[in-house]
């Protein structure tokens, strides 16, 4: 470990941002390994490790030191309720940090951060949950599972009674178990200008291991890698980050050579890319996205991917761009939602989430959709998708569309590899949920504009 460097200060400082003002995690992780490149791999992987793993195991470590401690965490000193959370972290999840270790760390992290008067307190708390965490007792299971599962998958009470009411005990608890486990990192390579074979051996070639993903072209789940700009295949465009039920969607738009796709929620850009590497050079896609620095990350990843069918541009989905209406072959509709499908991934969304937000997202998407459709050709696509597992955002969002709009839904057994059939795949609508089929939780709904075009 790097002794001029201490990680465990740079995490607090991280969870400082995170945790007490908000910041979103990836942001400020990102940041922070950006300041710290040099650091050794194995310094910048505890730094992620211990960060991520405080925020994602927020509500479980708060129950653990409030289970030993009399003064409650959220009564303690921000400063103090993030050592102590880290500490907790450290002696529950990392095995190969002792104990002892994580103890005296704390106490040494409180002293040099001025609070020298507690470090008695934060000695105690940590040795009470050294010694006893086992006897910690979780809320009964059988008496009240949405208490039992938002301490055990540190998960607001609002989302485990949700997902408790829509998929059943056994299905929600796979669900918020698989949003905590790892999983490796898939990419799609751009097909359009290099072959699968070539990526895999210019990952090989730096010491990433990677492998193919059954039916689902240009897919590949990667391992053993640190950077990602790092990656020569990264660097070069000939491959993007994205998830295989993101892969779905963009297959599910299934653009043909000449086409006009336009995207309307696109940043940063991940169906968009791949709708341009479907069409092989021809046609075009134009990605929109609300704000200027959204569409700035549109265009570094245009610029990085060297397509050159696209182009990117600052537009409201909500307000109807009359020089477009009835001009797209495929309207890509990825909008905005409640991300639970993805808690995986960027843990501190479940946070910031409430049912309130939750209940207007709904609105808005349909608003969206309001406008949106009328940008289908007769005889078009469009596809509807969200990265979440709530039924308003998704089947009866789709449902209300086709009966509100001239629309029918098309199948989506001729894209999809047979594995994510279900009984809804046939009438256009794809519900994955994580843990199930190895991908985020997602949902697709695919439909054809009909001929007429009134609505
Ligand atoms: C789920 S993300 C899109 C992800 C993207 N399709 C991809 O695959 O990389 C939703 C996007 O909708 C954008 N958005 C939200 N409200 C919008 C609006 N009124 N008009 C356009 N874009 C909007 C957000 O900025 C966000 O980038």
């Amino acid at each position: 470990m790097d002794q001029s460097i201490n990680i465990r200060a740079v995490s607090l400082s991280c969870l400082l941002r995170i945790l007490e003002q908000g910041e979103y995690s990836h942001v400020v992780l990102r940041e922070e390994l950006e300041k710290y490149r040099h650091l050794e791999k194995r310094d910048r992987a505890f730094l992620t490790r211990l960060t991520e793993g405080v925020v994602e195991r927020l509500y479980e470590l708060d129950y653990t030191i409030d289970w030993f401690s009399k003064i409650k965490t959220e009564k303690m000193k921000p400063v103090i309720r993030e050592i102590l959370r880290m500490g907790v972290y450290q002696i529950l999840y990392m095995d190969a940090v002792p104990d002892s270790a994580a103890c005296n760390e704390a106490v040494r992290l409180a002293q040099k951060k001025g609070f020298g008067s507690l470090k008695g307190f934060v000695n105690g708390v940590l040795r009470a949950v050294s010694r006893g965490s086992g006897e910690v007792a979780l809320p009964d299971k059988k008496l009240d599972f949405p208490a039992y599962a938002a301490v055990k998958y540190s998960m607001p009470v609002w989302i485990t009674k949700k997902l408790l009411e829509e998929y059943g005990e056994e299905r929600a608890e796979g669900m918020l178990a698989a949003g905590l486990s790892e999983r490796p990192l898939t990419v799609r390579c751009n097909l359009s200008r290099i072959s699968l074979e070539a990526v895999k051996t210019s990952l090989e070639e730096q010491g990433i291991r990677a492998e193919t993903i059954d039916g689902i072209p240009g897919a590949l789940e990667i391992h053993d890698f640190d950077m990602l700009p790092e990656i020569d295949a990264f660097s070069k465009g000939f491959l993007q980050v994205q998830d295989v039920s993101s892969m779905l969607a963009g297959l599910a738009a299934a653009p043909k050579e000449g086409d006009f796709v336009l995207d309307v929620c696109a940043a940063p850009g991940g169906k968009s890319l791949h709708a341009a590497d479907l069409l092989h050079g021809t046609g075009r896609v134009e990605a929109q996205d609300l704000t200027a620095e959204k569409v700035r990350l549109i265009e570094e990843n245009i610029g990085r991917s060297r397509l050159t069918n696209l182009s990117a541009r600052v537009w409201d989905a909500l307000v109807l761009d009359k020089n477009k209406v009835a001009s797209a072959d495929v309207v890509i509709a990825d909008l905005p939602c409640s991300g639970m499908g993805i808690i995986g991934r960027k843990s501190d969304i479940k946070y910031k989430m409430t049912e309130d937000i939750q209940r207007e997202l709904v609105m808005l998407q349909r608003r969206i959709l309001d406008v949106i459709w009328q940008y289908v050709k007769p005889g078009g696509r469009l596809v509807y998708s969200t990265c979440t597992v709530f039924s308003s955002e998704n089947t009866e969002n789709a449902d209300w569309f086709s009966e509100n709009y001239p629309f029918y839904p098309e199948s989506l057994e001729e894209i999809l590899p047979e594995r994510f059939f279900t009984e809804t795949t046939g009438q256009g609508k794809l519900q994955l949920l994580p843990g199930e089929k190895g991908t985020d939780g997602f949902f697709i709904a695919r439909f054809r504009r009909k001929e007429s075009i009134h609505k």
